[in-house]
């Protein structure tokens, strides 16, 4: 599983096609303090960040910037995090007496939270939203966190200033091109955010005084704002930081945007980290995607919530085998993959594929199964489908590898839900299927995995496999591995793979969530696992 061998090679190659990367920014306009970065402008894709002139590039794992974002929890974690350092606390958080809404460690981080966070200005308009509520207010019916992060803005804009604002000023809206969906989320926004702040007069003082200029608030909000996570990506919120903000989008990404170092008693900053040896002058591109999803769907989203059509080289390649839309050539004893296509056939074997309509069927019937699957996972998975998703696993298995997209998707949600119930038999054969297929390649080089290397995504599932194959030993393994990777059937081969895996997780993460912090909490945890093994083998 390892990737350092060709990590030379692929650098070198990965430089060379800097050069012929389309729409490369034109130009800087002006360095940013105390980073190697400097904002540089396109026709093609307004602003952006690069690597500044003069500073001899940057290594991989490299962090670029770490910045203060305005932020707010999710409604769904507002019972369970400190309100100001967001650290996850089942019990024991301090309820602010006002207005009985915010939650904390312990008094540092209730006056943090007091004085830096400025929860004395939410704290009035939250008693305003919920007066008249008796009991406890309903976490449910919160204004939601865009309206609680814009008023945090516009709060923070008047105790400011106008140099502070400017940039958040100058961020991208979109209004013009929104659809008719996209303005009436807007309008929704608007009237919540007008009614948390408390009247017209109230945005009027805060510097918004026409409804014009609010609407134009939430678009730039809709185009700019992140989902903040927590140290394991999962997400817990959103965030808006004007200079992160400028970053553009590609599926073939350089670089990421983490909140890696979540401690107590002290809030993360925003941070972005290089993927790769970055060169002078060189754009950086970060995903505003999931990276797992074939080209249709990342288009449309792009397309949708962005207004942009993405030309990276992921989204223009020709001639392979995109192994998020691959299928298993049906030749017993053949691994290759066939590209869904007018002739299909295998690109290992040359044999053409039999029962092409029938696969073709089953996929379509997999993929109408995943956004009810996502939307489940926001919310609540009601039992019958999870009954359709365990059904679907072995068949959907049968016809694509773990890097199709219906397959990551269902598998990703079924990894989930056996963590959950703290079953780590399937837990485990789970999170190898996903690993497997975030690293399968559909051509020799790097950008044709679902996650490039170094990505945080594959050092947060690498970690998990590593922890869960240091448990029991699974009792049967599964048929949905049968294609893929074999399962260590001894104590000592589980806990050799076990090791490797570690070992691998760690410079995954010490590369994706960055120099700053070492690679944050997973590098620490996994640096404990493997003190643990190693300690255990001696
Ligand atoms: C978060 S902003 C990024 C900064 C923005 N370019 C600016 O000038 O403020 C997102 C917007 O940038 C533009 N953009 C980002 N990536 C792009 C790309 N790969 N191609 C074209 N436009 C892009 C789109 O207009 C998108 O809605």
């Amino acid at each position: 599983m390892s990737f350092q061998a060709a990590k030379a090679q692929r650098l070198a190659r990965e430089r060379g096609r800097v050069a012929a990367q389309p729409d490369a920014p034109a130009g800087p306009i002006h360095a940013l303090q105390d980073t190697p970065l400097e904002i540089a402008s396109s026709s093609t894709h307004g602003r952006g960040l690069c690597i500044a002139a003069g500073t001899g590039g940057v290594a991989a794992g490299t962090t670029l910037v770490a910045l203060e974002a305005v932020s707010v929890l999710n409604t769904t974690q507002l019972g369970v995090r400190c309100h100001y350092c967001y650290a996850r606390r089942e019990q024991g958080l301090l309820r602010c007496s006002r207005c009985r809404f915010a939650r904390y460690c312990d008094a540092t981080c209730q006056a943090a939270g007091w004085k830096i966070a400025r929860h004395r200005d939410e704290c009035e308009a939250l008693q305003r939203w919920y007066a008249g509520a008796d009991a406890l207010p309903d976490l449910d019916r919160d204004p939601g966190p865009s309206v609680r992060v814009l008023a945090q803005l516009l709060w923070l804009r008047r105790r400011r200033g106008p140099a502070w604002w400017a940039p958040f000023a100058a961020m991208q809206s979109h209004r013009q091109d929104a659809s008719a969906v996209q303005k009436d989320e807007a309008a929704q926004i608007a009237v919540r955010l007008a009614k948390f702040i408390g009247a017209e007069a109230g945005l009027r003082t805060l510097g918004i005084d026409s409804a014009k200029a609010l609407l134009e608030l939430v678009c730039q909000y809709q185009t700019n704002a992140f989902t903040l996570t927590d140290a394991q990506l999962d997400p817990i919120g959103a965030a808006l930081e004007p200079t992160v903000a400028l970053l553009n989008h590609s599926c073939t990404p350089n670089a990421v945007v983490v909140f890696s170092s979540a401690t107590e008693h002290t809030r993360c900053p925003i941070e972005v980290v290089a993927l790769r040896d970055l060169t002078e002058g060189e754009p950086v591109y970060t995903s505003y995607v999931d990276l797992a999803a074939p080209l249709p769907v990342r288009q449309q989203t792009l397309q949708e919530r962005y207004h942009f059509t993405c030309a990276c080289r992921l989204c223009t390649r020709s001639r392979w085998v995109d192994p998020r839309t691959a299928r298993w050539c049906a030749r017993p004893g053949c691994h290759g993959w066939v590209a869904p296509a007018a002739r299909p056939c295998c690109r290992q074997c040359r044999a053409g594929e039999t029962d092409t309509e029938a696969k073709e069927a089953l996929v379509a019937e997999a993929l109408e199964l995943v956004p009810k699957i996502h939307r489940g996972m926001h919310t609540q998975l009601d039992e019958s489908l999870v009954v359709q998703l365990r059904a679907m696993l072995p068949r959907i298995s049968a016809v694509v590898p773990p890097s199709h997209y219906a397959m990551w998707t269902l598998v990703h949600a079924a990894h989930v839900l056996a963590i959950e119930r703290c079953d780590w038999d399937e837990a485990t054969q789970l999170t190898m299927l996903l690993c497997a297929g975030m690293q399968a390649r559909g051509a020799r080089d790097e950008p044709s995995t679902l996650y490039p290397a170094g990505h945080p995504q594959r050092a947060v599932l690498l970690a998990t496999l590593g922890r869960l194959l240091l448990q029991e030993a699974p009792s049967t393994p599964s048929p949905l591995l049968a294609r893929t990777v074999p399962m260590p059937t001894t104590p000592e081969a589980r806990a050799r793979l076990a090791h490797t895996v570690l070992r691998q997780a760690l410079t995954e993460a010490e590369r994706g969530f960055g120099s700053r912090t070492r690679g944050g909490w997973v590098a620490e945890s996994v640096r404990a696992s493997l003190r643990n093994v190693e300690q255990a083998c001696a």
